[in-house]
């Protein structure tokens, strides 16, 4: 299944703004309630800023021209209330908003995360960690920000127009109409090239999450850069990625600031339309000053929020760019679905592969029809070349990967049948490239595992003495509570497997697959390992890939894996046999 967020954006590109932002206003239900408080604010925040115009002008006429001025200071009062009252219902728009920006930023930011804790191994192959990280970050934050500062004023810059519409249209009809014209252009200017200037922010988000790849790159392997003296050629790549990132961010600008001259233009070209017109209706008797007085500030009104919306528009488009890229993620679904329950099989393997073809990603098959059986209590051993398809094999068993065709049965039923849950209790898999997170040798140790997670020091130091892992434990000089930092540098590789294995074996696994686990332990340690293994309950089954052959001297039979078919390898001596000649993978 293709999971590359930058190949499906190409293909999503089609999606319509409309559809966006039906599925983020889906998102966001839970704030209906504060969603309309602010609506409200907005409304009575508009509308008596609207009435404003209409008093003034109201006041010309009757009271000024008449030289009543009690008339005046009472309208004058009117309209500081009215303006107070504006203030208060800004203030409370501000405020709702900004709430609703934060709250929707951390829904969202859980709601990707939560997505990317459920998606298959493969999307994490196919996509760079850098770019998921700006992703939820950076564009998260876009819409966040459209959300906190831009929308109230994206709709109260509707309403102040529509209002404003309303009253010139109404005062007099000609002159209204006269007056909104060079809207009309502006409409159809901002639909015209609305999309064009999503597609330039879409493409600057892209660079975004291409230049944090890039630095996340780098810094997972600067010690293999400065080792290998390639500095300046990760210098250079970054280089790159940053000059992409500013030449699309100049062009996201260019595009984004090209509303603003086009309209102030022509807003000055309605006020030039008020002025003449209006003072031609009044020469021929159509028209009061007062009136005009309050054209001009509609004209104002209706205008200046035109002027915002081309600022706002901007940041609308930016903010849906966010949202398509973060929606790639939160539309994905892993493919690897629990299925339905099926009928047991009777049968005395533990695992077992039927006919199992396997392909990463569609293009080149990986392994070609499997077929294997893992029983009960024995202990199992996979070698072959390098590339050969050992590590792709285990992948399967503890279904980080689903088999392109063929079954994997685990007791006799599908694999795929199995909760997530209950599979990683049965089998345990130590890794080639063992990962220990922050903290002390105890939370690494007992990291997924639920049974002995409330244990004390006490009662977890004898838990492991039971399962004979004290010695390896003494390893570590403060014991439990050795820490361990990130990206875990102040341990050797050796001792990251030492915990690795420790976790897997605390388990108790039905089923437990070392991937090359001791192959940076020194011979004793790992005489003690295998020591270990062979007090582990005698139902459990091991499956060990191993490069160096003593490793493997005591497994009850030895599969040779080689360009991604499997055969048995009799005895340890046909094994090795098999290994010299084995050709490799081409
Ligand atoms: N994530 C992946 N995406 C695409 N191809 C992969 C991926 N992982 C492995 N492969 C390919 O699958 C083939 C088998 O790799 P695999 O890791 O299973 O070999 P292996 O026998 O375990 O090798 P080693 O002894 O080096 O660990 C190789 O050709 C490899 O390039």
């Amino acid at each position: 299944m293709n999971y590359n967020l930058n190949q499906l954006s190409e293909k999503q590109e089609k999606q319509s703004t409309y559809q966006a932002l039906k599925r983020l206003l889906n998102l966001i239900s839970a704030e209906r309630r504060n969603l309309w408080l602010a609506l409200i604010a907005i409304l009575v925040n508009s509308g008596l800023l609207l009435l404003g115009p209409l008093l003034i002008g109201h006041t010309v006429d009757t009271y000024i021209r008449t030289k009543q001025f009690h008339g005046v200071l009472i309208f004058g009062a009117i309209l500081l209330g009215m303006y107070m009252i504006a203030m208060v219902t800004g203030y409370l728009q501000t405020k709702l908003m900004g709430g609703i920006g934060q709250r929707m930023l951390y829904t969202l930011r859980n709601a990707v995360f939560n997505k990317l804790q459920e998606l298959p191994v493969s999307f994490f192959n196919q996509n760079k960690a850098g770019d998921l990280i700006s992703r939820v970050n950076n564009d998260t934050d876009k819409l966040n920000q459209f959300f906190s500062q831009s929308l109230m004023q994206f709709i109260g810059s509707i309403v102040t127009m529509v209002g404003a519409g309303f009253f010139l249209l109404s005062i007099n009809f000609k002159l209204g109409a006269a007056t909104l014209s060079p809207a009309v252009v502006i409409v159809l200017f901002t639909l015209i090239l609305s999309p064009w200037v999503k597609r330039r922010n879409a493409k600057n988000l892209k660079s975004v999450g291409g230049m944090s790849a890039e630095i996340q790159e780098s810094l997972n392997n600067f010690k293999v850069i400065i080792a290998f003296n390639r500095r300046d050629y990760f210098r250079k790549r970054f280089d790159e990625a940053n000059k992409e990132n500013y030449k699309t961010a100049i062009g996201a600008g260019l595009a984004n600031n090209i509303f603003v001259p086009v309209y102030g233009f022509l807003t000055s070209v309605a006020q030039l339309i008020v002025l003449l017109y209006g003072i031609h209706l009044i020469s021929i008797g159509e028209f009061t000053i007062g009136l005009l007085v309050s054209y001009v500030a509609y004209c104002t009104s209706f205008y200046n929020p035109l002027r915002q919306l081309a600022a706002l528009w901007t940041s609308f488009q930016v903010a849906m760019a966010g949202w398509d890229r973060i929606s790639q993620i939160l539309l994905l679904d892993t493919n690897l679905t629990q299925v339905e329950d099926q009928q047991t099989e009777k049968s005395d393997a533990l695992l077992e592969f039927r006919n199992v073809h396997f392909s990463y990603d569609d293009s080149k098959e990986i392994l070609h029809n499997i077929n294997l059986r893992f029983e009960k209590g024995k202990t199992y051993a996979l070698i072959g070349p390098t590339g050969g398809g050992k590590t792709t094999t285990a992948s399967l068993i503890s279904r980080l990967y689903d088999a392109t065709k063929g079954t994997v049965l685990l007791n006799g039923k599908d694999i795929r049948s199995f909760s997530a849950e209950e599979r990683t209790r049965k089998i345990g898999f130590i890794l080639q490239e063992p990962f220990l997170f922050t903290g002390t040798v105890k939370d690494n140790i007992l990291y997924g595992n639920s049974r002995y997670k409330d244990a004390s020091n006490d009662e977890l130091k004898k838990i492991i003495q039971d399962a004979n892992l004290d010695a390896l434990l003494a390893i570590f000089d403060e014991g439990l509570d050795t820490q361990i930092t990130s990206g875990s540098d102040n341990i050797s590789l050796g001792q990251k497997q030492l915990i690795a294995f420790m976790r897997a074996v605390l388990r108790n696994p039905e089923l437990l697959i070392l991937d090359e686990a001791t192959a940076n332990i020194d011979t004793i340690t790992e005489q003690l390992l295998s020591s270990i293994l062979n007090k582990l309950s005698k139902e459990t089954t091991l499956v060990i890939i191993a490069h160096r052959l003593n490793t493997i001297e005591n497994a009850d039979e030895i599969y040779f894996v080689n360009e991604g078919e499997v055969q048995k390898a009799g005895t340890l001596n046909d094994a090795l046999s098999m290994l010299l000649k084995g050709k490799r993978v081409s």
